[in-house]
């Protein structure tokens, strides 16, 4: 502050010369200590102190330069010097001079530090603002190290609140930095790193000096723990960034990134080739000044993706997708991508596509036609009371969901019930799946009903597999064999129709599942609970409607209706002029105990259709020996031939039985797997589409 601001407006003067008395009335209402004396020249010559104008009263010549003390040179000041040096010298009340020296006014120490004091008051509080606004943690110590002043910032990061935190002594909130160290050398210390509660901390100090001593030190604190990891963050980008680049590149086909207004941000170098601008700097380039016809930064406009659309360039049409990329909301800009550098090449992948669904399509009607159940109730030959009454409950099991147990010896017809109810019932459209628990081995029932996923086991296959449970979900599995079932597998069968949801194996999310399970045995199931062998709960469950179906022997009336049946189905197949049989050959097969059931009567009929030369009548000798009883000179054969016969028909019969699976065959038939195939290879049997062949 200069002394011109801060000097009396309004200065009382005295004049040397001037009468005392009169000058002691003149001064009579203003209250000052001392008074500036002048001379006749205006300038200063000395100091009256009121107390000498009141003692001086009676006499009349006495002048103010009598009784005045003079001037001295420390109580002149220029109007244009800094006011504060008065401070350092004696006096209260200095005459302010301009340049000549000529006196201007008077200022008064007590005035001028009252407003250095105000200043600095003001100064200070707004230094105290300006620091709790900045986010850094400021904080100043003393020489002893006691917090003298400390921002909200640094209570905040370094946890402490409270009144009483000035005066602490910043050692004992800081243990691990000694902030004092080096202090008295005033050396100022910047950035040096430290922990702090799990944070990383950058701790500057200067030195706070007074006459050239170190008094204490301020100092700031800096959390750079999230700049460490931005740091860690930007280099990973710039990594992404790097590959992205890369990939950018070395991509097949044109890749061109623009911002908001169509500018080229990013092109590939295959872009640049195909649009011959390889040597060109295209990149902040519009859009339109590159591409013909481009649309990019109508997209950009829009926000609306385009994709596969035909676009001209350079006479050859290309197809191109453009697709904006959104950032809060607004299009921040547009990938453009050249899929197909011609469209030639487009047709021809198009055409593949085609191929390929086309032959998806054929896959899914085998499939379905695989999976479909083909026959019907009007395929179940029977006229007898037992069939009659096993094939009315088994058309009204068909209207309900319930589970179905049907038993019956092998070749009865398990089979042709379960396709029938099926096809009879709401479930029609929807897949029928049959199941043969004999011929699957036990380690591969469970992800064969169940299905896994990938990587469920050593050797499951990529993508897993989806079990029979889940392909009959709608429709109806069939299960037959059920009494070859092995108990653990029983156990989770249980679980299943209970819970009526299947988990894969090698996977924790179940699938729920709505199928209808037909069931069916062979085997005496109540025997193979009492031997612990089959589990009561599941055969409650599973048992809702028993179907039983009788053996032939037990409905050997219908042996008539069935060869009928047969007859035409065989003669229709192998192109044969056949009428009838016999009524003697009928009496033979009414005789025979059919342990093989209508399976056997049916291979019988096709075999003797084969059999017939000329004749059209199928006849007791048509029949095998051990059915028709007849052994004439005819049927004398080489005991080789007969041996070779029985081999045949033993194994055609076993791999119908255990739905062509050949290890179960081999096994059954007590031979090696190479030993069976040697049979089949002498033979000539061959199982083309679960069908026999016998020859070549
Ligand atoms: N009642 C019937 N009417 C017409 N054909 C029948 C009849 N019963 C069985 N068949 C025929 O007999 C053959 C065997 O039938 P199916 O496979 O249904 O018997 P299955 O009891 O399931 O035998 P397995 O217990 O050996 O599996 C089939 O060709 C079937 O068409």
């Amino acid at each position: 502050m200069l002394v011109g601001k801060l000097m009396l407006k309004n200065p009382i003067k005295i004049y040397e010369d001037e009468i005392v008395t009169q000058v002691a009335e003149r001064m009579q209402n203003y209250n000052f200590a001392r008074f500036p004396v002048l001379d006749r020249d205006e300038m200063p010559v000395g100091i009256l102190k009121r107390k000498y104008l009141e003692m001086e009263s009676g006499d009349s010549d006495v002048t103010v330069k009598d009784i005045m003390r003079r001037v001295s040179d420390e109580e002149v000041i220029r109007e244009f010097e800094e006011a504060y040096t008065i401070f350092n010298r004696a006096g209260e009340m200095f005459f302010v001079v301009d340049e000549k020296g000529r006196f201007k006014s008077i200022l008064r120490k007590r005035h001028v530090m009252k407003m250095y004091f105000e200043r600095l008051e003001y100064t200070e509080s707004n230094l105290r603002g300006v620091i709790e606004c900045v986010d850094t943690a400021v904080f100043s110590v003393n020489r002893l190290g006691r917090i003298v002043f400390i921002n909200n910032f640094a209570r905040e990061l370094l946890g402490i609140n409270g009144d009483k935190i000035e005066g602490m002594v910043i050692g004992e909130l800081i243990p691990d930095v000694d902030i004092m160290e080096g202090i008295d050398s005033g050396v100022d210390e910047f950035n040096r790193n430290f922990d702090f509660n799990g944070r990383r901390l950058v701790l500057s100090r200067y030195v706070a000096r007074s006459d050239g001593k170190a008094i204490g030190a301020i100092c700031s604190l800096r959390d750079i723990t999230r700049y460490n990891e931005i740091t860690d963050e930007l280099a990973l980008e710039k990594t992404e960034k790097e590959v992205l680049k890369s990939v950018f590149n070395t991509a097949y086909d044109g890749l061109i990134v623009v911002d908001a207004k169509g500018y080229i941000t990013m092109i590939s170098d295959a872009y640049k080739s195909f649009l011959g601008v390889e040597n060109e700097n295209v990149v902040g380039r519009h859009v339109t000044e590159i591409i013909e016809n481009t649309r990019l930064h109508k997209v950009a406009e829009t926000g609306v993706p385009e994709v596969a659309d035909l676009q001209k360039i350079k006479g050859d049409y290309i197809v191109a997708s453009r697709i904006p990329v959104f950032k809060n909301g607004k299009v921040a800009s547009v990938v453009g991508k050249i899929m197909f550098r011609n469209i030639d090449e487009f047709e021809k992948l198009y055409k593949k596509i085609g191929k390929i669904e086309q032959q998806l399509e054929n896959y899914k009607d085998e499939l379905s036609k695989i999976n479909k159940a083909k026959y019907n109730f009007g395929d179940i030959v029977g006229r007898s009371n037992e069939m009659k009454r096993a094939v009315n409950l088994a058309k009204k099991a068909a209207y309900t969901n319930s589970n179905v147990l049907i038993l019956g010896e092998s070749g009865t017809g398990k089979e042709l019930f379960a396709h029938s109810i099926h096809n009879s019932s709401a479930r029609r459209n929807k897949p029928f799946i049959k199941v043969n628990c004999a011929a699957i081995p036990d380690d591969l029932m469970e992800s064969e009903l169940f299905g896994y996923e990938q990587g469920a086991f050593t050797g499951a296959k990529k993508g897993g597999r989806i079990g029979k449970f889940e392909v009959a979900d709608q429709g109806t599995i069939f299960l037959d064999e059920i009494g070859d079932m092995p108990m653990h597998m029983q156990a989770k069968l249980l679980r299943v129709i209970q819970e009526r949801e299947v988990e894969r194996i090698g996977s924790n999310k179940t699938i729920k599942i709505d199928v209808r399970i037909i069931a069916a045995t062979n085997r005496n199931i109540e025997r193979l609970i009492e031997e612990k062998r089959f589990r009561m709960d599941l055969y409650y469950r599973l048992n809702v409607v028993t179907i039983e179906i009788p053996s032939l022997r037990e409905r050997i009336d219908d042996i008539d209706l069935l060869c009928r049946d047969f007859l035409e189905k065989y003669r229709v197949r192998y192109y044969k002029k056949v009428d009838s049989i016999s009524e003697s050959a009928i009496a033979k097969l009414k005789k025979y105990p059919w342990p093989g059931n209508v399976r056997e009567l049916e291979n019988i009929v096709e075999r003797a259709i084969n059999i017939l030369d000329t004749e059209t009548v199928i006849k007791p000798k048509h029949l095998p020996s051990d059915v028709s009883g007849v052994f004439d000179i005819e049927d004398v054969k080489p005991l080789k031939d007969v041996l070779n016969e029985t081999e045949i028909r033993t194994i055609v019969q076993c791999l119908e039985v255990v739905s062509f699976n050949k290890s179960r065959a081999a096994r059954l038939l007590g031979v090696s797997r190479a030993a069976f195939y040697e049979k089949l290879d002498k033979y000539k049997i061959k199982v083309v589409n679960k069908t026999i062949h016998i020859g070549d």
